[in-house]
């Protein structure tokens, strides 16, 4: 999968350029037979995000996001199903004590990220603007 949005870093501003090409984006069906994104390039991804961490194995990202009730909680994971069922790309989603909601993106069938899960991050970023 060649990614569309691939990070410049000679641009003035990377991350707003690189944001709003993910903001953007589609996903694209992925069936495997692609190198994941990882390393430096992982790193310039989620830093053109908000409050998103890579996780330590470098495989996923992950963001956490406390609402005011449950009722806004299950709203939410509401609107990031719609998000998730468009674009057929879906993230992995936790509620703990009734508010605390943990958003966790891979791609499963690379067993890594790619573009995709950058996608769909940052379209939940906006969200929740
Ligand atoms: C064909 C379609 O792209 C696949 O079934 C999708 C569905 N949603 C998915 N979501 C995630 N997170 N990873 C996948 O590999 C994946 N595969």
């Amino acid at each position: 999968m060649n990614s569309s949005a691939n990070p410049n870093p000679d641009d003035a501003h990377p991350g707003c350029d690189l944001r709003d090409s993910l903001v953007q984006g589609r996903c694209v069906p992925c069936e495997g037979g692609v190198e994941p994104i990882a390393g430096e390039q992982a790193q310039q991804y989620v830093q053109a995000l908000t409050d998103w961490n890579l996780d330590e194995t470098g495989t996923q990202i992950s963001r956490k996001i406390n609402t005011k009730n449950f009722a806004r909680a299950v709203t939410l994971i509401n609107q990031i199903a719609d998000l998730a069922e468009e674009q057929a790309h879906h993230p992995d989603l936790h509620l703990t004590g009734y508010r605390h909601l943990q958003i966790v993106l891979s791609t499963h069938a690379i067993g890594g990220l790619s573009e995709n899960d950058f996608i769909i991050a940052a379209k939940i970023d906006e969200l929740l603007k």
